[in-house]
């Protein structure tokens, strides 16, 4: 008899045992079907063994082993258990989690043979003016596939009503399907830019090393980091081997694609990100683990994509947040990125114009080697000129100050596009009555109401909870209720009273919430049928919109003075990509910023594009605060509906967290910067250390106490390296 010990996606710290037929092969990383609880569960087999401690009476057969898919390398489940060990986190879960949906069921799947489509014969000999003109979509996609045969995602990426008329022109008999021709050793690759020096000198460095290396590629924006990433491809692909790029938003999945697949055009390039149903996510995961894939362009979870040829490692953006999970477990991909390409030996690129603290100091001390682009790409951009609008003794109109609107009437005049950056949706943060001081809080969280005139409703943006816009004063009855401040709906009326002749598009959560919508409006704005774009930080990043010459933010101030010692990295990140969409093409491009602190360093840093002097002032203020990169830290978080119950716990985490007498700084149990959200009390304890081996070492002596301790009806967490507070 064999015994197998299998990762199950329960929230238990151990695997389980279970038995099976000496005759029956079997090898880590295979898909089981097993019974627990009286429920049949897929598993994933992480160990074989000749014996358990547990009795045999008391071990359960495996009812199945699904060989519908290959095991999971030995690879990928060491970088399963690194994770589950680094972030505390059940290896089970850990590992199913990893996994496409569909394959944590015990359902099989197939891999399907990739189709696409290219003009039947009578699509080949259709007079294209018989065919409404008025179809625009249907004349777009036979022009496309007149040129190649295109896959499902190619066609798609022409429209967002691709799939309607896709389906009308096969009705018709004008396209058809065919199977993909299988992945040739040659292919094309489009080289329609000479690399500038400083490119040419990063693709060498990098396509020079032959073992595990971390790139820090800092460059400015429209140094074309995208440029690189492409021509390393070409490197890659050449020597048969698979690269992973990471982003940190699905938002920027779709350009990416089309960029990269006009340049490669024969490569088979998948996708993984939230925005795919589970049926093509699943597919696309298998395209990757059998090897068909070539390139893989993913959000966080595709890290632990099954990569057989991985060769290249890219994360784009590496200083974004978004690349830590905030809840389950609770990893960092970049750092997990990093973790895998050691693990393999192989280079990994970290790309981005403000690179984190942590990277930028890694680079400094020689554990990364920096790669620096100081040019713009395109010989005739510019970076704009980034200049300060003191608000503190101005009147202002709903937010908008004289020479801002002077500066757009100008770009309107010439027809250039402009951009008003704000980072709030709705109308405005908060309603208030002039009589008494009321104020719209959400009777749920800490937070305010959010007034959204659209469809006069107050919304919690924390809990979501909404209600109608009352007509008078709850408290005092007074009639005359105030918005307080502004968000990107205000901004949007208030322009659009100013330019009534003005075409203005607002891109926020709100308004791209439908899908495809913000696939529409992007093609909105690159056709010129945008006058003046209002946003938040979705229009930051990452876009080449070459008409657009005005960049206007709004309100940042805010972040200047947070309790989170992140966000003054994080807004000047934030300004920096914003400011990189202005003038990208042969246009100069101008920032403004309205703020009440012209002075600040991180204004003035923004106006000279000095990232390094503002990165060397935060690095010498973490270092004399003591925090990271010169501190490892781990957050315990607690909620609970009982406030009492919820700090007796973080109080006894921490009395069993002193009373280990480990080398680390242990501090006081502090109310959550949201103290109080959706009926729940929020608390946090924070743990740290000069070293990652000595915090790890606490953690692993501290979590069985945790565990311990009594928790009902109360919810915590471990966040190690942690990036909100
Ligand atoms: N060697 C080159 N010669 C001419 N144009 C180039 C070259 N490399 C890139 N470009 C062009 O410069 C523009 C900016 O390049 P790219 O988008 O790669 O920059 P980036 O550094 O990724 O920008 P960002 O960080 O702002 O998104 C693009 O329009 C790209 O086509
Ligand atoms: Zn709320």
């Amino acid at each position: 008899m064999t015994i197998v010990r299998v990762a199950l996606d329960v929230p238990l710290s151990t695997l389980f045992d279970y038995s099976l037929g000496n005759s029956i092969a079997i090898i880590p990383g295979q898909r089981v079907l097993v019974s627990f609880r009286r429920k049949k569960m897929a598993g994933v087999v992480m160990e074989c063994a000749m014996d358990s401690v547990l009795s045999p009476e008391r071990i359960k057969p495996v009812l199945q082993v699904l060989r519908d898919i290959p095991p999971l390398s030995d690879e990928l489940l060491v970088l399963l258990r690194f994770c589950s060990d680094y972030y505390h986190y059940p290896l089970g879960v850990t590992v199913l989690s990893a996994l496409p949906v569909r394959l944590r069921t015990s359902q099989l799947v197939t891999l399907k043979e990739a189709m696409q489509y290219r003009l039947s014969v009578s699509g080949r000999a259709l007079d294209l003016s018989l065919l409404s003109k008025r179809k625009v979509v249907q004349h777009r996609i036979l022009a496309a596939l007149k040129l190649d045969s295109l896959s499902v995602a190619q066609v798609r990426a022409l429209s967002p009503s691709a799939a309607s008329a896709l389906k009308a022109l096969s009705q018709a008999g004008w396209v058809e399907t065919c199977a993909v021709p299988a992945v040739s050793s040659k292919f094309t690759f489009n080289n329609t830019h000479t690399l500038t020096l400083e490119q040419q000198q990063a693709v060498d460095a990098i396509t020079k090393a032959s073992c595990f290396g971390c790139f820090l590629l800092h460059g400015i924006t429209g140094s074309g980091k995208t440029e690189i990433y492409v021509h390393l491809m070409n490197r890659i692909l050449q020597q048969g081997g698979q690269v992973l790029l990471l982003v940190p938003e699905i938002n920027l999945t779709p350009q990416l694609e089309n960029y990269f697949r006009s340049r490669l055009p024969d490569v088979e390039l998948v996708s993984l990100h939230s925005g795919l149903s589970d049926g093509e996510r699943m597919q696309n995961w298998l395209r990757a683990q059998s090897g068909h894939a070539r390139i893989i362009l993913g959000t966080r979870l595709a890290v632990f994509t099954p990569l057989p040829q991985l060769a290249l490692l890219i994360v784009d953006e590496e200083h974004d947040v978004s690349f830590k999970q905030q809840d389950g477990l609770r990893y960092s991909a970049r750092d997990v990125a990093i973790f895998r390409a050691s693990q393999r030996g192989i280079p990994i690129v970290l790309g981005s114009a403000t690179p984190s603290l942590e990277s930028y100091y890694n680079a400094q001390s020689g554990r990364y080697q920096m790669l620096r682009l100081t040019q713009r790409a395109a010989t005739q951009a510019q970076l704009p000129t980034v200049s300060c609008i003191n608000t503190s003794n101005i009147v202002m109109q709903h937010g908008l100050s004289e020479p801002l609107l002077k500066a757009l009437a100008e770009r309107l005049q010439r027809g250039e596009q402009s951009l008003i950056f704000i980072n709030r949706r709705g109308y405005a943060p908060v309603l208030m009555c002039g009589a008494c001081g009321w104020l719209s809080g959400c009777s749920n969280c800490a937070g305010k109401l959010v007034l959204h005139l659209k469809d006069r409703r107050l919304r919690c943006h924390h809990c979501g909870h909404q209600e109608r816009v009352p007509h008078a004063c709850p408290s005092c009855g007074n009639a005359d209720l105030q918005p307080i401040g502004i968000g990107t709906q205000r901004v949007e009326s208030a322009l659009q009273e100013h330019f009534p002749k003005a075409r203005i598009l607002r891109v926020d959560r709100d308004s791209t919430r439908n899908k495809g919508t913000w696939q529409a409006m992007r093609q909105q704005i690159h056709e010129d049928a945008v006058d003046i774009l209002v946003g938040t930080q979705m229009l930051a990043k990452g876009h080449d919109f070459p008409n657009l010459t005005l960049v206007g933010v709004l309100n940042p101030d805010g972040a200047l003075y947070s309790s989170d010692f992140r966000a003054s990295e994080k807004l000047f990140a934030q300004l920096v990509q914003v400011a990189g969409r202005a003038g990208r093409a042969d246009k100069l491009g101008e920032v403004l910023i309205q703020t009440a602190f012209p002075d600040h360093p991180l204004f003035r840093a923004l106006r000279e594009h000095d990232y390094d002097t503002w990165a060397k002032i935060l690095l010498a203020e973490r270092q004399s605060a003591g925090f990271p990169p010169f501190m490892y830290q781990v957050l315990l978080r607690a909620e609970a509906k009982d406030e009492a119950h919820m700090y007796t716990f973080l109080q006894q985490a921490r009395d069993a967290a002193i009373e280990l007498a480990m080398p680390v700084d242990i501090y006081g149990v502090v109310p959550a910067a949201m103290p109080r959200r959706a009926n729940h009390f929020l608390a946090q304890l924070l743990v740290q250390s000069e070293a990652r081996k000595p915090l790890q070492q606490f953690l692993r002596e501290w979590r069985p106490l945790l565990d311990a301790l009594p928790a009902q009806k109360l919810r915590w967490s471990l966040d190690i390296d942690p990036m909100d507070f």
